[in-house]
């Protein structure tokens, strides 16, 4: 992927008296100011945080904003970055069901090719990455935790890909990014099954990698992985992550306008929608 994303970053540097006590740039992504970036002067690690209240679900606007977010940080050549939540208690609770249901055509266009965009990014980054997952992250949530290289989990929430649980089937791209990090046969049972893992199941599958005991805890673990990179030669580093992630971004790279019809077909099918309007309902109901 070619991007030449203008260098907006220094742009957007606000000073805040926080940022400089503990040596951090801080500037938020767009318009709409649903992720926060802080990055560290020292490590040149950013700690980029999803803020939509009350349960940081995937929208076109957040989708827009981390998208933006990504390639800000790709034209600063960061040195690695960790993603997690504003939320005590939810990573994110994935793709924004309502932006999927009684669909308006060209706002569900907008949003699977945000989608889309932000996972060919996050997925195929040059810097490093990290999700210190301080909160349940169902779906989409797990997907972005999936795109990073490292995973620290606080303890006692939970993350899988359940759409089959909705009555749907998670789109091939996150197929490819959960088999990435999971044996064949441990993705294939918890796909179809929907499994939702909690922190320890998740360690000893090896959906994720360590667990914490609280969001600076997980924090803390992701530096020390991305600074272990300080010892190696960050254009190799990235071209070996690049060359092992090659063909699952080449599979949706040629296959967007596919991937997005079979997403509206799906979305639209009345019984897609049924369950949709269901599984709203009994969230609402909790
Ligand atoms: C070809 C393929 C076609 C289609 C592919 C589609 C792929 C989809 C992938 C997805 O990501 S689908 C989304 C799946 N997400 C979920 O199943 C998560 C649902 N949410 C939860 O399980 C819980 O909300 C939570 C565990 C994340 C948090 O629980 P809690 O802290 O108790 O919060 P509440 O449940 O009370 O929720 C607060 C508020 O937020 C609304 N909400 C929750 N999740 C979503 C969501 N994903 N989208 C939109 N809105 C959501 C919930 O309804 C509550 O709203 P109120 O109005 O009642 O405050």
């Amino acid at each position: 992927m070619i991007r030449n994303s203008i260098n907006l970053l220094t742009k957007k540097l606000i000073s805040s008296t926080s940022c400089q006590r503990t040596r951090m740039r801080c500037f938020s992504s767009g318009a709409t100011n649903l992720v926060d970036v802080n990055v560290n002067d020292k490590t040149g690690i950013a700690v980029v945080t999803l803020n939509r209240p009350p349960v940081n679900s995937l929208n076109l606007e957040l989708l827009t904003d981390l998208s933006k977010t990504l390639d800000e940080l790709e034209s600063n050549r960061s040195k690695g970055m960790i993603l997690t939540s504003s939320s005590k208690t939810v990573f994110s609770a994935g793709l924004d069901i309502l932006e999927m249901y009684n669909p308006e055509p060209e706002r569900s266009k907008a949003f699977w090719t945000a989608l889309q965009d932000v996972w060919l990014k996050l997925y195929g980054s040059p810097y490093p990455t990290a999700a210190a997952i301080n909160g349940h992250s169902p779906a989409g949530g797990c997907l972005l935790a999936i795109c990073c290289e490292y995973r620290v989990m606080v303890n006692d929430f939970t993350i899988g890909l359940n759409e089959t649980r909705l009555g749907i089937s998670a789109p091939s791209f996150f197929i490819s990014s959960f088999r990435n990090v999971l044996s064949t046969r441990e993705a294939e049972k918890a796909l179809t099954l929907g499994t939702m893992f909690s922190s320890d199941e998740a360690l000893k599958v090896g959906l994720v990698d360590e667990i914490a005991t609280d969001k600076a805890d997980s924090i803390n673990k992701c530096e020390n992985f991305l600074l272990e990179f300080k010892k190696v030669s960050s254009m190799a580093r990235a071209f070996t992550k690049q060359s092992l992630r090659k063909k699952d971004l080449e599979e949706l790279e040629n296959n967007r306008e596919q991937d997005l019809q079979l997403f509206l077909f799906a979305i639209n099918q009345p019984i897609v929608q049924k369950g949709l309007g269901a599984y709203i309902q009994s969230l609402k109901k909790k």
